[in-house]
């Protein structure tokens, strides 16, 4: 049986796994991020056991990393901020054990190939995790964007919420761009609560929506996608998929058509943060044929 690996290397898990050919799972682990050859040692004896069937891997990585084809650096997680992983060759270290075909791309991207594979008549369209970090996907046609090196979707700049001024946000490189105003850790930095346990009656949630909105209208009029998927821990959040959309509708305020918007702002369709292993099985299967 042909089977496809996926890597989804995030800085907090590594999540394993092997599909077949109709990009089901058929094994999956995870395990922390530590040290890079730790990690890296563990992901390697994983798929050390299905060796024979391998065909290609698809390695989903938290960035910045280098996926410029042809680039010196090819393969490797660049600048990160996370301790011990700055310039670290993880293609390379990975291909010297486990030598099949590999994909490189960003844990948004695959996640927005994923979502792009399991809805119909979908090419076109954005994905962002709202997590400890935000990030951003966007897939243009059927293929991801970038030039010199992949979109930061998360470190863009976005107008100040009147109520929000006084807090400088938290990016170690920005203070308040999005991710700094509105990323999981921004809501415990301004209200002392982590923000799984943050009433939902709490003003900061429109704070939030506000910011999300921000970003949602950047893609909007940048990309024009079919749908904008909005997933990561905050999303978790019941009521913030509707504070988002009301308050998308008004900075929008009709400018360009959009689809109805219950369609176009919606939740990620897999479960459990899986989009990114259904993106990486079917990016494994596509690099077969197109190298
Ligand atoms: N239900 C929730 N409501 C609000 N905030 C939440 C919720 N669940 C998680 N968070 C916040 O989201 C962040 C964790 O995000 P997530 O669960 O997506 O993990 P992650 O994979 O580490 O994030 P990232 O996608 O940035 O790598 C933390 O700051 C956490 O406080
Ligand atoms: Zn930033």
């Amino acid at each position: 049986m042909k089977l496809y690996g996926s890597i989804e290397a995030g800085g907090t898990k590594f999540v394993c796994a092997v599909g077949n050919d109709k990009l089901e799972i058929i094994d999956i682990i995870q395990f922390p991020t530590t040290k890079p050859k730790e990690t890296l040692e563990m992901t390697v004896n994983y798929f050390e056991r299905f060796k024979d069937n391998l065909q290609s891997v698809s390695v989903a990585s938290f960035g910045p990393i280098d996926m410029v084809r042809g680039s010196k650096t090819y393969g490797y997680i660049t600048s990160t901020p996370k301790l011990f992983w700055d310039n670290t060759n993880i293609i390379g270290f990975l291909k010297d054990r486990i030598p099949v075909i590999y994909y490189f791309t960003t844990d948004v991207n695959a996640s927005a190939f994923g979502e792009m594979v399991v809805r119909k008549d979908v090419d076109s369209l954005v994905y962002y995790t709202i997590g400890t970090g935000i990030g951003g996907g966007v897939i243009q046609s059927g293929h991801e964007i970038g030039g010199v090196g992949h979109g930061e979707l998360g470190h863009i700049y976005v107008a100040k919420h009147p109520a929000d001024y006084d807090f400088d946000g938290v990016c170690p490189f920005h203070g308040a761009c999005l991710e700094g105003l509105a990323a999981g850790p921004s809501l415990e930095a301004r209200t002392g609560i982590k923000g799984e346990l943050i009433p939902e009656n709490h003003p900061v949630w429109d704070i939030q929506a506000f910011y999300i909105a921000q970003a949602v209208m950047q893609a909007t009029l940048s990309f024009r996608p079919q749908i904008i998927v909005l997933g990561g821990g905050v999303m978790k959040q019941s009521h913030m998929l509707k504070r988002v959309k009301s308050e998308f509708i008004k900075l929008l305020n009709g400018y360009v058509s959009i689809p109805p918007i219950d369609d176009y702002i919606v939740l990620p369709a897999v479960d459990n943060n899986g989009s990114a292993t259904v993106g990486n099985f079917w990016l494994a299967k596509r690099k077969l044929t197109t190298d």
